[in-house]
């Protein structure tokens, strides 16, 4: 495995009342990744305040977002951010894209991720995390393909149809080559993939925090996921959201498992 770990048990831009057990996510996946590919970033204890921005907890997430920064910045080659909460992918992508200007960006994730401070429901950072690197220039938007999303907020449907973002459904995902003719068509030369656990299907992972019915599962990722490494080298990847409610069952083990899978289909 050629892969390095960068492990951010961030929660505070997570939109639910259980969001603590994204660090106990972190920390089950370290047991199981290669302890010399892997550093962490530490995670402040305190929730933080939105210091006027329209986005809760936000002086957290900025501060978790500057030392993510520091430590891929110290990465050679390509890394995958470990989540915690989904608004990890903010520094991945920014770290990746300027090492790659070419690069496109996978977003598997059950939802969009492109609320504005404005049009967010929740105030939750991690449902603004993709409009974010979009508006600020870190991707183009003709550089995004958005793969499995299936809760969709209005402000978020408003976007997506003014840029014209392109849209696979988990339907469209049954086939491999899908997405890779949807980055292909980008023009892009590498991929950073963003994957929030939560594009699978409920059934299929135990830890998920906002479980959306009707996902993709594990077999179908994998396979589409082989298939644009095949095509495509990785600039950067961020695996998020794993939030088992306990540790040591079962469940966990299946879980482990089925994340495990998924991580060695992105080396
Ligand atoms: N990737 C996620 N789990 N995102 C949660 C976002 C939920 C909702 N769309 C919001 O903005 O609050």
């Amino acid at each position: 495995m050629t892969l390095r770990f960068v492990l951010v048990p961030q929660w505070q831009g997570s939109p639910s009342p259980r969001a603590m057990r994204l660090a106990d996510g972190v920390a089950a996946l370290r047991a199981d990744l290669p302890a010399s590919a892997t550093s962490e970033v530490a995670v402040p204890l305190e929730s933080g305040d939105d210091q006027g921005t329209g986005i809760s907890r936000f002086s957290s997430v900025q501060l978790v977002r500057e030392r993510t920064s520091l430590v891929l910045q110290d990465v050679d080659g390509p890394f995958v951010v470990v989540g915690g909460d989904c608004g990890v992918s903010a520094a991945g992508i920014a770290v990746a894209a300027n090492r790659h200007p070419e690069v496109a960006v996978v977003w598997f994730d059950a939802h969009p991720d492109l609320n504005s401070a404005e049009s967010s429901p929740s105030g939750a950072f991690s449902g603004m995390v993709l409009r974010a690197a979009i508006d600020n220039g870190d991707i183009a938007a003709d550089r995004v393909v958005l793969a499995g999303a299936r809760s969709w907020d209005a402000g978020e449907e408003t976007f997506a149809a003014e840029t014209g973002l392109r849209v696979l459904t988990v339907t469209d995902l049954d086939d491999p080559a899908a997405l890779v003719e949807a980055v292909a068509a980008t023009g892009a030369d590498a991929v950073y993939v963003h994957i929030d656990l939560d594009v699978l299907d409920p059934a299929e992972l135990d830890g998920l925090l906002d479980p959306e019915p009707f996902g993709m599962s594990p077999s179908a990722l994998v396979a589409t996921l082989k298939a644009l490494r095949a095509r495509f080298p990785l600039a950067g990847a961020t695996l998020s959201a794993y939030a088992p409610s306990a540790l040591d069952t079962e469940q966990a083990a299946d879980d482990a498992a089925t994340i495990l899978r998924i991580i060695a289909a992105l080396d």
